[in-house]
């Protein structure tokens, strides 16, 4: 594996409250990266960083050579990474389906959409048979044409995925995918994020389920305070003091209780 990301020193503060300090860390090609951390420890303040809706105040990120900590989000998008968000709000107006292919529009721009040619048509009807096939992969088919809003907190996790796979990213990004969603979805999640990730994407994952870290990931970093406490295998986790320390020091999710 070569590395794919690289974040270097990477340091965040929000007035005087220090959430990310000389944070650093690579993700290989083809990897899935646990992303842990007790309640507060900065995790998807580190996702927002790599997805440009933060800017960062020290520190570089990379995808291969270029660097995109300067960039506007929507280049950082086209750069090849996408992300969901832990709570995700979806437009009350809009079915399931038009959600997944707005989302596509909007990877392929402004200047596409606004000068409609023959090229674009062939761009939708494309478009249309890969948010069929994505929504078929996450098992929306039978809600595609229901209003985005009416779905369950799983669902719209799900169709979250959906519309970051529309861009065809190198790099997805999920803050925490399993949360809200029932048990019996959760092996399907497993299996589609598996097969994505055999078909080249790698993921780094924000979760505190340990089953579906260990089931998943290839290797963890755990933040606690900010600072990279831990990085290694799912299966070290457990065994790693620094990280019992960061669960057992005051988080709200106890690590033991899950492994
Ligand atoms: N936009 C912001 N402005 C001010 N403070 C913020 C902002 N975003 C995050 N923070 C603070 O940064 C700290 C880390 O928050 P963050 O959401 O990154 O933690 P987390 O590890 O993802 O937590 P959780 O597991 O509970 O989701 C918190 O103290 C939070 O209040």
């Amino acid at each position: 594996m070569s590395a794919l990301m690289q974040v270097n020193h990477l340091s965040k503060a929000f007035g005087g409250n220090q959430v990310l300090e000389d944070v650093s860390f690579s993700l290989d090609q083809g990897e899935i990266l646990g992303l842990l951390g007790p309640n507060g420890s900065g995790k998807s303040t580190l996702l927002n960083t790599i997805s440009g809706f933060t800017p960062i105040d020290h520190g570089t990120i990379s995808i291969g050579t270029q660097r995109i900590d300067k960039l506007p989000t929507y280049q950082i998008i086209n750069s090849g990474i996408a992300r969901t968000f832990q709570l995700p709000n979806m437009p009350k107006k809009m079915s399931v389906l038009e959600v997944v292919m707005a989302a596509g529009t909007r990877s392929h721009g402004l200047f596409q959409s606004l000068f409609p040619s023959k090229r674009l048509r062939q761009v939708e009807q494309s478009d249309l048979a890969k948010a069929t096939q994505l929504l078929d992969e996450l098992l929306l088919t039978k809600v595609r044409n229901l209003p985005a809003d009416a779905l369950s907190g799983g669902q719209k996790k799900l169709l979250g995925i959906a519309c970051a796979l529309m861009g065809k990213p190198s790099v997805l990004m999920l803050d925490e995918p399993m949360a809200g969603v029932h048990p019996n979805l959760r092996q399907e999640i497993v299996e589609t994020l598996t097969r994505l990730n055999q078909n080249g994407l790698s993921l780094i994952i924000i979760e505190h389920d340990m089953h579906f870290i260990r089931e998943l990931c290839h290797r963890c970093i755990v933040l606690n305070r900010g600072t990279i406490v831990a990085n290694c295998s799912p299966q070290e986790l457990a065994h790693n003091e620094q990280v019992l320390e960061a669960y057992l020091g005051g988080g709200t999710h106890k690590l033991q209780e899950a492994v």
